[in-house]
C-alpha cells in the first residue's frame, strides 16, 4: 500500500477532552472498526492527557483507559494502536501495560522546551520494541532553532519520528513551514505535525507541513479533539486526494465513520466557538477550554478573560490549577 502521508487518527485520545473523558467501550469498538475498515494506519487511544490522565486534576475517565486500549487492539485488523505518554502523568508501568495489551507505538509528549524529560520513556518504549514518537507540545512557544535542538535530544534518545504539536492552534502556515523545514534540514527521522483548528487553519497548516516535508499528520474525525478539534480527518483525506497525495484511506468509508459513528456521540458540534477561537488567538492549550468554562461558571467571570490571562502567563500543560487561580483573581478584581 503506497502512502505518501501517514495519518494518525487522534479522536479516541485528543477527542477524550471534548468528550469529558466519557468514552465507552462500545463507542471505541465501533469507531476503531470503522477507522480500520477505512484503512487508517494508526489510531491513538488513551485519556486526553495520555496514559494515567484519569485524575481529579485532568478529569476522571468513565471507562478505564486500558479497557479501551484492549478493545481497540482486539477490534483493529490492520491499524496499529498508539498511546500517548506524558512523563510525570504516565509511568513506565503504564507503558508496559499498554505494550502487553498489544499497542504498537508510544508517543512521548513534553513541552517544546523540555525534551529531556522524555528520555526515560523513549528508552523504555524502545526496550519494549515499540515504535516511538517525540511529541513537542506548544510548538508556537519556541523558535525553529530551539525546536531543532529539542528534537535532537529526542532523536538521540530513540525517537523514530518527531512531531511539531500546535497544541493551542496558534501557529500560522508560514510558521509551520519554517519549523518543519528547519527540522528537515537537521533531523534524519520523519517529521510529523499535529494541528488544532482554533483559528480555522488546521487543514492549511497541515498542508504547509507536508509542503515543507512532513510525512506524518494527525487528524481527528469530525474534528473530535480538544478546543475546535484537529485537522478534520475526512476533510483532509479528501483534500489530499484532490492533490493526488496518497493516504491509502477510503474516502467514502471515512466520510461514513464521521457521519454515522462519530457525529451521533458528540456532546456538542465541534465548531469554532468564541472560546476555542480565544485559545488560538491567545496561544492557550486546547485542553484548557472546558476547564476554563467550568471555572468561569463557578466564579461568575468570562471564560475568555481567563484564557487571555492564561495566555499572557504562558501556562503549559500540567498547570490547569492556574485556571482556578486566575478565575478567583478576576472575580476579586
Ligand atoms: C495534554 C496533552 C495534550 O492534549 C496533547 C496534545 O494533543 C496537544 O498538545 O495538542
Ligand atoms: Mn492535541
Amino acid at each position: 500500500m503506497k502512502r505518501d502521508v501517514i495519518l494518525t487518527e487522534v479522536a479516541l485520545r485528543d477527542g477524550s477532552h471534548a468528550m469529558r473523558h466519557q468514552f465507552t467501550e462500545a463507542q471505541v469498538r465501533a469507531s476503531v472498526a470503522g477507522l480500520d475498515a477505512a484503512n487508517i494506519p494508526y489510531i491513538e487511544v488513551a485519556h486526553g492527557d495520555g496514559l494515567g490522565g484519569s485524575t481529579i486534576q485532568y478529569g476522571r475517565s468513565l471507562t478505564d483507559e486500558f479497557k479501551l486500549i484492549e478493545a481497540a487492539v482486539e477490534t483493529a485488523k490492520h491499524a496499529k494502536i498508539a498511546v500517548l505518554s506524558l512523563p510525570g502523568i504516565a509511568t513506565k508501568p503504564d507503558i508496559k501495560r499498554a505494550a502487553d495489551l498489544g499497542v504498537s507505538m508510544v508517543r512521548v509528549a513534553t513541552h517544546v522546551t523540555e525534551a529531556d524529560v522524555s528520555l526515560k520513556h523513549l528508552a523504555y518504549a524502545k526496550e519494549l520494541g515499540l515504535e516511538t514518537v517525540g511529541f513537542l507540545m506548544m510548538s508556537h512557544m519556541a523558535e525553529s532553532r530551539e525546536i531543532v535542538e529539542q528534537a535532537k535530544i529526542m532523536v538521540n534518545g530513540g525517537a523514530d519520528v518527531i512531531y511539531i504539536v500546535d497544541s493551542a492552534g496558534a501557529l500560522l502556515p508560514n510558521q509551520v513551514m519554517d519549523r518543519v523545514q528547519a527540522l528537515k534540514q537537521e533531523i534524519a527521522v520523519p517529521i510529523g505535525f499535529h494541528a488544532h483548528n482554533n483559528l480555522s487553519l488546521a487543514v492549511a497548516n497541515s498542508l504547509a507541513a507536508i509542503e515543507a516535508g512532513a510525512e506524518r499528520i494527525d487528524g481527528s474525525i469530525r474534528c473530535l479533539g480538544a478546543g475546535a478539534g484537529n485537522t478534520q480527518t475526512e476533510v483532509f483525506v479528501s483534500v489530499l486526494d484532490k492533490m493526488a497525495i496518497q493516504t491509502g484511506v477510503d474516502l467514502y468509508k471515512i466520510m461514513d465513520v464521521a457521519e454515522e459513528i462519530i457525529a451521533p456521540i458528540l456532546p456538542q458540534p465541534q465548531e469554532i466557538t468564541r472560546g476555542s477561537l480565544v485559545l488560538g488567538y491567545a496561544g492557550v492549550y486546547s485542553s484548557f477550554l472546558l476547564h476554563a468554562q467550568k471555572a468561569a461558571e463557578k466564579f461568575g467571570v468570562d471564560s475568555r478573560d481567563i484564557l487571555m490571562e492564561i495566555g499572557r502567563r504562558k501556562a503549559v500543560g500540567g498547570q490547569e490549577d492556574m485556571i482556578l487561580e486566575v478565575a478567583a483573581e478576576l472575580q476579586k478584581a
